[in-house]
């Protein structure tokens, strides 16, 4: 018999004083898995991870883990009897215990177990040398590690993970968040991971559940959600976007840059012709002529450079191609044309996507 995914959400809702937060989220996450629920401030994120703590009533829908009924309309399994490890912002250590205490606070077990799974974890997250020492004690980072260790130790089936490395230096995060992942991976546990950033969840999930006003607009891998975004807002979250507007007509969308296609849609829809900077084309102007069309470029259109930056690993240049159309397009290392250069962009056609204009 098929065994029941780790976890399982269908069809929640959820409501403050009538509002509805969580309209209709459905989703799986396997043992080892990551899904990070990503997006804006106030999109519901957090009030979904905390339905699933079992903090937060809901209105409709049901949450199993390991395919045990934890929450439906009128039951609600206690948070304690639920099989789940919880992170937030601040880690919330008791600083009146050591490590190796904080660690084994929430642990219901002989003397010996628990000093095995302590030994055992402070290993893991490389803290044996601070297991005496008190939080005040310890940097942040090791901090967030004692965190995991304790969220970790009664092998919770489900971690939830509300902005874990927001309170961490820039610099130390990256390497924090790698060493996460893997003990996370380790203990095979199902991880739901609360983000408002595109690098992070990118980095850190398995998959990625895209959150706007309360429902899930795509779902799927980080580099699915990034190449096939599901319309213009999905592009935009995850980097800037050039948009190019048009309108429809026998099925063709035509623009600075020849036709685009835009199957199915009906004469006179307004689209938006949406492409990253990194995925235009510069060449340069050859006595008032540019490159030849290609299919993998269509046809390049002249433009005129209004500015030039050198941001670190790459210069971002910006581009009037005629009025009311500014396109910027991301350059590696150093390239800075001085304004007024005419040069010749062109977009990739395999990075572009037509969107139907939203009102
Ligand atoms: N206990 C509550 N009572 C009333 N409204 C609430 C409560 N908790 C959350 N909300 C509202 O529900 C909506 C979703 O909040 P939630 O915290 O889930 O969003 P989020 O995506 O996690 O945002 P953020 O990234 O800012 O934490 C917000 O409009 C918020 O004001």
């Amino acid at each position: 018999m098929a065994t029941a995914p780790r976890l399982e959400i269908e069809n929640l809702h959820c409501a403050f004083g009538g509002v509805e937060v969580v309209q209709g989220i459905s989703l799986t996450v396997e043992g080892g898995d990551v899904l990070c629920l990503l997006g804006p401030s106030g999109c519901g994120k957090s009030t979904t991870l905390r339905t699933i703590a079992g903090l937060e009533d809901i209105s409709s829908g049901e949450i199993r883990i390991d395919g045990q009924v934890v929450t439906r309309g009128g039951y609600t399994l206690p948070p304690e009897h639920r099989g789940v490890g919880l992170i937030f912002q601040d880690f919330a250590l008791f600083p009146h215990l050591t490590v190796a205490e904080n660690i084994s606070y929430g642990l219901r077990a002989s003397r010996s177990e628990k000093a095995h799974r302590v030994d055992e974890l402070l290993e893991r997250v490389h803290l044996s040398h601070h297991r005496q020492s008190y939080a005040h004690e310890l940097s942040g980072g090791e901090q967030q590690r004692v965190a995991l260790a304790r969220a970790l130790a009664p092998r919770p089936r489900v971690m939830l993970m509300d902005e874990p490395f927001s309170g961490l230096d820039n610099r130390l995060r990256d390497g924090i968040r790698d060493h996460t992942l893997q003990v996370l991976k380790d203990e095979d546990t199902a991880v739901v991971l609360v983000t408002h950033e595109p690098e992070e969840a990118m980095r850190m999930a398995d998959q990625i559940a895209l959150m706007r006003n309360g429902s899930i607009v795509q779902q799927g891998a980080p580099y699915n959600i990034y190449n096939s975004p599901a319309d213009r807002a999905a592009a935009a979250f995850f980097s800037d976007i050039n948009v190019i507007e048009a309108v429809v007509n026998g099925a063709l969308a035509e623009t600075p840059f020849g036709q685009f296609l835009a199957p199915g849609q009906p004469d006179g829809t307004k689209v938006d012709i949406v492409i990253r900077p990194q995925h235009l084309r510069i060449d340069f102007d050859r006595a008032g002529q540019g490159p030849h069309p290609t299919s993998e470029d269509g046809t390049p259109a002249r433009a005129e450079v209004i500015r030039s930056r050198f941001v670190g690993k790459e210069s971002l240049v910006e581009f009037l191609v005629h009025e009311g159309l500014v396109m910027t397009a991301t350059v590696p290392n150093v390239f800075l044309p001085k304004p007024g250069t005419v040069m010749w962009l062109a977009i990739r056609r395999d990075r572009c996507f037509v969107f139907p204009r939203k009102p």
